[in-house]
């Protein structure tokens, strides 16, 4: 396995009175891409949140790029190199596409080479740069949220749930577009509900339950392994299908 970009190490997180994370330990290695994986309320959203300083740990370590940001602040932490699109899409609909993305790029005005990068990968987003966001479609505008985090350079992108509500063609392109994000070195940590996608895309994979990792390798041996699907997560073959 490649070198750990990001690892957690024994992370609690209190969300108030409760006690959502008891301990996640996880890594994710630097250039490919990991799939967080688990049951509905088994803390992959907190577990995002967490790296992202939105949630500030209550115990443990994380460290990006060798560096501890536990308990920074979300800023310091996406300007260390981290973006995150949560499950909700951070887009605006009633602002074109080019808005969405001039306004996403902080540093100042936006890079016309990695803007030409992110036409190759979500051609769409071209097709309607001057249409109010509103008017695309659930995959489009998931582009639109992807493309907003990656406007500037990022090592790492954490993802909540991209393929929901999507139609299968929608999903299958999306593969496409990911891998095509690895090959550009950004490292991608993607919660999923959707195995097929997670199989079709992952390195490596954790797997959460009960706010902790309960078991942590390559998405081919987990693939290969029918018996820990159904152990780990439930999935029967109608899953699959
Ligand atoms: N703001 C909050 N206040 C209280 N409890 C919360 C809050 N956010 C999440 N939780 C609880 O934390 C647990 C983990 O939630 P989380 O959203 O991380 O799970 P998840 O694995 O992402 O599930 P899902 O797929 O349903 O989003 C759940 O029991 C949830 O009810």
């Amino acid at each position: 396995m490649a070198n750990p970009l990001l690892r957690m190490e024994g992370v609690h997180t209190h969300i108030g009175q409760y006690h959502i994370l008891q301990g996640v330990d996880l890594t994710v290695p630097d250039g490919g891409i990991t799939m967080l994986l688990g049951r509905n309320g088994a803390g992959k959203t907190t577990t995002l949140r967490t790296i992202m300083g939105l949630w500030k740990p209550s115990q443990g370590t994380v460290t990006f790029d060798g560096t501890p940001i536990g308990g920074k602040d979300t800023p310091s932490i996406a300007q260390a190199g981290i973006a995150y699109v949560p499950e909700t899409m951070a887009v605006f609909h009633d602002l074109t596409v080019e808005e969405n993305l001039k306004l996403a790029a902080r540093a100042g005005p936006m890079d016309t080479a990695r803007l030409d990068w992110i036409f190759g990968v979500f051609p769409a987003l071209k097709r309607f740069w001057h249409s109010p966001a509103g008017v695309l479609s659930g995959g489009q505008k998931q582009m639109v949220a992807i493309a907003r985090a990656i406007i500037e350079p990022r090592r790492l992108l954490l993802i909540d749930e991209p393929t929901k509500g999507l139609a299968p063609a929608i999903i299958e392109g999306m593969i496409g577009a990911f891998q095509d994000l690895k090959r550009q070195n950004t490292s991608i940590l993607l919660v999923e509900q959707n195995f097929r996608f997670a199989a079709a895309l992952g390195d490596t994979v954790a797997v959460v339950d009960d706010g902790r990792v309960v078991h942590a390798g390559t998405m081919a041996d987990l693939v290969a392994d029918t018996g820990l699907q159904e152990r780990l997560l439930g999935l029967s073959l109608d899953a699959h299908q």
